[in-house]
């Protein structure tokens, strides 16, 4: 039974849901580095929030971990490249939080608009200060919003019916979906200038990060106000307090930090400012979407091998796993058997799919090929990393899908360029399930690929398997099965056995030297 950590706080529907689906589940919220570390190792997945950093340490000890699920938007606790390169999934929950968040942003414009926090506490400390608080209108105002994805659209949309002018920084946003969101796309330099409100909703990245500078802050409107629901370090805290002492920014409303949780920070204290603790996804409704949302996506993946949000692999829905999942354990063999035959030699990979194949989701297959392939540098690779272990070794991979109808009702085939010319196998599924091996190096061979195999490339002649099995027979191995197939009658031939003992060095070297054989190779599965 697979076992779940969840070691942020989370609604108690997401431990409900791993136990419905058969997972064991353990709630820890509030461990230490060191003792998420010495007991990570326990753990199938990991459910986490913002506050667990899953750092390649943390993932170097945690030897069983294959899914990592974000209930919430933000990865930036997650190291995804050394996830990836351990071949762990991690997913995230990209919508459940959204409309909170928004409202957030929104109930933040409200609030520097009217300073409605320093209102509250000059009023409850018994001040009447009717003249300090003059606030401003948002009708007729004009919002510059940087990033304009799933919460900067939703925030356009509210801000529209306020009667606000919405402007957009986003150099993804297409022309067409600006229109449809009644939105004016601009570049930086117009919404900082044009701009009586900005609110932020971008991820934290190289390019993101400091988009509000010090030098982008100078040249914002005077009297503009600021509000950042999406993540620290979008803005120099510094030089927005200086801007807000200055009067040139008229007012900030900042959710996050750039060191949280922010205890201290340049900004507190200054006039003009309001900081709330991180709580743009703090609703009940957003807490209870994404509870859910990554303990089924988890859950899926754990049970059944769906993949839904994932941000280092291609998404599987939970209906196409099982559908896929005879097809990634026939690709696996086959990139399995492609890789033992011609080893490290590999410099480009096409994985060709007719029949029945070819109308799949391609990018599960391609992923298993290349974890079986890949297998010959690493026991470690699985769907996950394998792809990008190709990468880094420069493997070039072409997905091609055949219309034709073969011989098969369905078909992979994967053909590997070597220095010494291409070298293909090819597969299909009998009863739509159960892997078989019907081609190899251009010849028919139909066989199942498992444990312990030996493949024998030989001249056809009269006698040889006869040799064969009195040398496998003498060493005390005993064949399993025993599969022939051949170019021509008298020509070369290719021979795959499985054995149920493993083949020593001495029994391969006695194999080789018995006449007509080319090759002989030990196989695994
Ligand atoms: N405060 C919170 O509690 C809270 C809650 C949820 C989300 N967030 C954060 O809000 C942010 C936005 O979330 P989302 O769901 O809208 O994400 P999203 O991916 O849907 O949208 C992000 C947008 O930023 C745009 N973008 C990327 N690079 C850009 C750049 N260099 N300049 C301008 N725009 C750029 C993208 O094109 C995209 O449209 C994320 O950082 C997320 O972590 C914070
Ligand atoms: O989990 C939280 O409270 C914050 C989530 C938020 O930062 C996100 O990116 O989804």
């Amino acid at each position: 039974m697979p076992k779940v950590l969840i070691s942020d706080s989370m609604d108690p529907k997401a431990a409900e849901i791993f136990r419905a689906n058969g997972i064991e589940v353990d709630e820890k919220p509030g461990l230490s580095k060191d003792e998420l570390k010495a007991i990570i190792g326990d753990y199938d997945g990991l459910a986490i929030r913002s506050a667990t950093k899953v750092t390649k340490e943390l993932l170097e000890a945690a030897t069983n971990l294959k899914v990592v699920g974000r209930a919430g938007i933000g990865v930036d606790n997650v190291d995804i490249p050394a996830a990836s390169a351990k071949g762990v999934v991690v997913m995230n929950t990209p919508f459940g939080n959204s409309i909170t968040t928004a409202e957030h942003a929104i109930a933040l414009m409200f609030a520097v608009a009217r300073e409605l926090p320093q209102a509250d506490v000059s009023t409850q400390s018994g001040k009447w200060e009717k003249n300090r608080f003059m606030g401003v209108e948002l009708t007729g105002k004009t919002l510059g919003l940087i990033g304009a994805g799933n919460i900067g659209s939703i925030v356009a949309e509210r801000a529209l019916g306020l009667r606000m002018r919405v402007i957009a920084y986003d150099p993804f946003l297409t022309p067409e979906r600006a229109i449809d969101l009644g939105v004016e796309k601009v570049a930086l330099a117009d919404l900082l200038a044009r701009a009586d409100f900005i609110t932020l909703h971008t991820p934290l990245t190289d390019q993101t990060r400091n988009v509000l500078s010090r030098e982008n802050l100078a040249r914002t409107k005077k009297g503009v106000r600021i509000v950042n629901c999406a993540r620290g370090g979008l803005i120099d805290e510094v030089a927005l307090k200086e801007a807000l002492e200055s009067g040139h920014v008229a007012g900030a409303a900042l959710d996050v930090f750039v060191e949280e949780p922010a205890k201290a920070n340049p900004l507190f204290g200054t006039p003009g400012f309001i900081a709330t603790p991180h709580l743009g996804a703090s609703t009940t409704e957003a807490q209870v979407n994404v509870a859910i949302q990554v303990a089924e996506q988890m859950s899926d993946y754990l049970m059944t091998g769906g993949v839904t949000n994932a941000l280092n692999m291609p998404s599987l829905s939970a209906e196409e796993a099982p559908k896929l999942k005879p097809y990634m354990e026939l690709a696996q063999q086959l990139g399995s058997l492609i890789g033992q035959l011609v080893g490290r030699h590999i410099t480009n990979v096409a994985i060709e799919v007719e029949g029945a194949a070819a109308d799949l989701n391609p990018k599960p297959i391609t992923g298993a090929v290349l974890a079986g392939l890949m297998r010959v540098y690493s026991d470690t690779v699985n769907m996950v990393n394998a792809p990008f272990l190709a990468k880094a070794r420069g493997l070039d991979v072409r997905e091609v899908r055949h219309d034709r109808e073969g011989d098969y009702h369905t078909l992979v085939r994967v053909t590997a360029n070597t220095p010494d010319g291409p070298k293909s196998v090819a597969g299909t599924l009998f009863g739509n399930a159960k892997p078989r091996l019907v081609e190899m190096l251009g010849m028919g061979i139909e066989t199942e690929l498992f444990g312990e195999m030996i493949y024998i490339a030989n001249d056809d002649a009269p006698g040889f398997i006869g040799r064969l099995g009195s040398t496998l027979g003498e060493a005390a191995i005993n064949i399993g099965t025993f599969q022939l197939g051949r170019r021509s009658a008298g020509g070369e031939a290719v021979l795959l056995l499985s054995v149920d003992h493993h083949v020593d060095r001495g029994l391969l070297e006695r194999i080789k030297a018995l006449p007509g054989v080319r090759e002989v190779k030990p196989l695994r599965f």
